[in-house]
């Protein structure tokens, strides 16, 4: 046997032991997951069965069922790559360690914890950390940790420890598993001391666990985003594990893990700062609905289901926003002009008659009259009303005031001048002048004045209660509305706003009613009242209670009084005890924000944050106070017309200069062949723009060929089929102009099964035709993109829209152009079909 051979053989018996040994310890935990399963499915089946006859405990058993189901999900969610790490640490004088799971050679009695004492070979003792998705303790050994969560600051060595800083770590495997079978480890020594001794050393040092990492990338995708806490690298893990407080932008190109670190960043938070977290919740804000079933898996799998997902059209509670507009009236609707043009709609709504409104009152068998309300009362009440500041909709009870003290006035007024008037205050004895009127009778007239009909149509045509629906539907519906509340637009900007009352809300409008909503104010007043009446209830009962405890209590101790012994009575005051008995509402955080305009969440991320419009900051920033924040993008991809290209510029009115800016800059998804493509778009946007570098090359250079543009269709349809029989059951992503959509994915879909269009595709079939903005965030193992020049020409930011297309593939690009290849494409391999 040559001694290659031999090295070989010796280095496959190496891996054959790792991986049997790794085995025996991942299947010990396996056995310890099935049994906190069992047991919380037993919990669950107990909390069901629980018979409960008053409202109060049937909400406590819902949330007890709650709690378990989740419990039971959380565990099921964890069953795939349950272990995925183990550290080997430099012990301490063979003292067992803290903080970290360990092996004991795979042979301890109870299966894991201990460690290798200090070996009769002379080699210091060594301490094996194994690292998985959720922490596993011994309960038969104190609680030591047989696997710690990724998560934990334990683990972080697993994602930052290199050879020039090892930090304690001599060596560091990657376990690969299929199912619960272990099937590879991949071992890093960072210990240089033990190199020569090393079961593998890593040729690249710039990257974590590079065979994992590589197998992870190059495997087939499947229309579902997975997780990535196996294979996370450092300049991630340091934004990952970033502090909770204030706004952290991401700034990363394309395929860099803006996403994936964002996603593994509200499972950090949600673990890290449980306790400020869970109770306010975390918001994730991505691009559409695609994206966010695109991503919907991520967070489960990390056992973490607290977070709300939500577009931004799904961010006002009561609306779906899923209609459609064109491109340059979303832009003008995303304008910070627009609160102007909102408050100038309201300030309309605040009407004033040419010349009077008559009234007639009438106050039954009292009397009946015609009050009449000059332009000029009504214009100082509307005046003294607005002096206040107040949103319209709260200032209605001011404005009401000043009316009907108005109206008492011109009724009292009467009264003192109609001797034969049958006033109804005074009796035999009523004033005859107005004047002589006491302040209990003026009141007594408003009161009547306030419960009169006519009184009340009166005043909700002056000053009307209005929901934010209302108020933009009937600007939207008239132009002459329109033109009054937004003098300051020219007459193009004002026609982009018009639209008929068939018109369905788009995601540009949700700011718009956010915003309407602040501006109109919410009449909760008798939420108020109802909260107080509840309260006192709960507190009735509660002193009742009370009485009876204290009423119990025995004689002896009424006699001798031990100020040791304290009763019920003394520890709890009745508001107390009302609290407890309180009937709480057990829905999840997540479910109670969702339906909460007024919600303040603990933290809010946004992905694609570059297609934002100041608009829906604003919105946003109303939903986080606190500025936590973690804002991921791509300015160089901003597709939307109301997006930015500057952070600072974005974020300067909500937080002035007070932001932090980390930058991703490796490439994990495009492999190098394509980017090479992408740069020369890249560098038309901008060249100062800096290119991610990709992690590896397949070898498979893009291909761009020629089509005829008179048989588009048909040429399209041969290249896909072709493309799909190469790649096997490969996802294919067609990306093509807006506009073509539906005739090129009709052609598609009546010639290849299997192929899923448009809006809401069904990303887990094996092709999906979109167009570039419905991809965005998307990825694909090969792609075809469509007529370049028409995506470049479609919109102004037609480039970046280019760009982000190129940018989709994992592993194969097929560029199809009709006529001639676009300049910004220009290149050498083209191939003419
Ligand atoms: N550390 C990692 N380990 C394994 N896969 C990774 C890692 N980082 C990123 N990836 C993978 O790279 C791909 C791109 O990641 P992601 O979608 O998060 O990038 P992005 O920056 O949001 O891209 P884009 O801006 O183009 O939408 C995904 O398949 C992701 O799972």
């Amino acid at each position: 046997m040559s001694s290659s051979a031999a090295a070989e053989a010796t280095s496959e018996q190496s891996q054959t032991d790792d991986v049997g040994r790794e085995q025996a310890y991942v299947s010990m935990l396996y056995d310890r997951l099935d049994a906190m399963r069992g047991r919380a499915r037993e919990l669950l089946t107990k909390a069901l069965g629980a018979t409960s006859s008053t409202h109060q405990e049937r909400s406590q058993r819902d949330h007890t069922v709650q709690m378990y189901a989740d419990q039971v999900a959380a565990l099921d969610a964890v069953d795939s790559g349950l272990c995925f790490g183990r550290l080997d640490l430099a012990g301490e004088n063979g003292a067992s360690q803290n903080g970290g799971a360990s092996r004991n050679g795979g042979a301890s009695q109870n299966g894991g914890a201990g460690q290798d004492g200090a070996g009769g070979d002379g080699q210091p003792a060594e301490e094996h950390r194994y690292i998985g998705r959720i922490g596993i303790f011994d309960e038969d050994a104190d609680y030591e940790p047989l696997l710690v969560d990724w998560r934990a600051p334990a683990s972080r060595p697993f994602y930052l420890a290199t050879a020039a800083a090892p930090e304690g770590v001599r060596r560091r495997a990657h376990i690969r598993s299929v199912g619960r079978t272990v099937v590879a480890v991949d071992n890093e020594v960072l210990d240089l001391s033990i190199a020569a001794t090393a079961d593998r050393h890593s040729p690249y040092e710039g990257l974590t666990g590079e065979a994992t990492l590589l197998a992870a990338l190059n495997a087939g995708r499947t229309g579902r985003m997975r997780d990535i806490v196996e294979t996370i690298q450092a300049e991630q893990d340091r934004i990952i594990r970033a502090d909770l407080g204030g706004v952290l932008v991401v700034q990363g190109g394309p395929g860099t893990g803006k996403t994936a670190v964002a996603l593994h960043r509200a499972a950090y938070l949600l673990y890290t700062y449980r306790r400020e977290l869970s109770s306010r919740g975390v918001l994730v804000v991505g691009p559409n609905e695609t994206f966010l079933s695109y991503i919907s898996q991520v967070l489960p799998s990390l056992a973490e289901t607290g977070v709300l997902l939500r577009s931004p059209g799904d961010l006002f509670p009561g609306v779906s926003a899923r209609g459609r507009e064109s491109a340059a009236t979303a832009e003008f609707k995303g304008r910070t002009v627009m609160t102007d043009v909102i408050a100038g709609a309201i300030r309309d709504r605040q009407r004033v008659p040419d010349d009077a409104l008559e009234i007639l009152t009438d106050r039954g068998s009292l009397w009946q009259d015609t009050l009449r309300l000059d332009r000029a009362t009504c214009e100082e009440a509307r005046e003294r009303t607005r002096r206040l500041g107040r949103p319209h909709n709260l200032s209605r009870p001011i404005f009401d005031t000043e009316i009907i003290h108005a109206l008492s006035l011109q009724v009292a007024a009467r009264i003192g001048t109609d001797p034969y008037a049958d006033d109804p205050l005074g009796g035999d004895d009523a004033p005859g002048d107005g004047q002589l009127l006491e302040e209990a009778d003026l009141a007594e007239i408003r009161r009547e004045l306030r419960a009169d009909p006519a009184v009340a149509t009166a005043l909700d045509w002056l000053w009307p209660i209005l929901t934010p629906q209302q108020l933009l539907t009937d600007l939207y519906c008239s132009a002459d509305r329109i033109a009054s509340a937004a003098p300051m637009l020219s007459i193009a900007q004002r026609a982009l706003l018009y639209r008929d009352r068939s018109g369905q809300w788009t995601p540009a409008d949700v700011p718009l009613l956010d915003e309407a909503v602040e501006q109109l104010g919410v009449d909760d007043r008798d939420v108020t009242q109802l909260a107080e009446q509840r309260r006192r209830q709960r507190n009735a009962y509660a002193e009742g209670a009370l009485e009876i405890l204290h009423g119990s209590r025995p004689i002896d101790l009424e006699d001798e009084i031990d100020p040791e012994i304290l009763t019920a009575a003394d520890l709890l005051d009745a508001g107390l005890l009302g609290e407890r008995h309180e009937e709480r509402e057990y829905l999840t955080t997540a479910e109670r924000a969702a339906a909460d305009r007024t919600w303040a969440f603990g933290h809010v991320i946004v992905d694609e944050a570059q297609e934002l419009s100041p608009m829906a900051w604003r919105l946003l920033m109303r939903r986080c106070p606190s500025r936590s924040m973690t804002l991921v993008g791509d300015v160089a991809q901003t597709g939307d017309l109301a997006g930015t290209t500057s952070w600072g510029q974005v974020l300067e009115p909500f937080v002035g200069d007070r932001w932090r800016l980390t930058e991703l800059a490796v490439n994990y998804r495009t492999p190098a062949e394509i980017m090479e493509l992408a740069a020369r778009v890249l560098a038309d946007i901008d060249p100062d723009l800096p290119m991610p570098r990709s992690v590896r090359e397949t070898g498979v250079p893009p291909s761009l060929v020629r089509i005829d543009p008179d048989r588009l269709a048909t040429d399209l349809v041969e290249a896909a089929r072709r493309e799909a029989a190469q790649t096997g059951d490969a996802r294919l992503g067609i990306l093509v102009p807006e506009g073509s959509l539906e005739s090129l994915g009709a052609a598609i879909s009546a010639a290849m099964p299997e192929v899923a269009v448009g809006d809401g595709a069904d990303l887990e079939c094996r092709a999906v035709v979109l167009t570039v903005r419905q991809a965005k965030g998307l990825e694909f193992d090969s792609v075809v993109v469509v007529d370049p020049e028409r995506i470049v020409a479609g919109s102004p930011r037609g480039r970046s829209d280019l760009y982000v297309a190129l940018t989709r593939p994992t592993q194969r690009l097929l560029v199809l152009y009709p006529g001639e290849l676009p300049a910004i494409l220009a290149a050498p391999e083209t191939t003419a079909a």
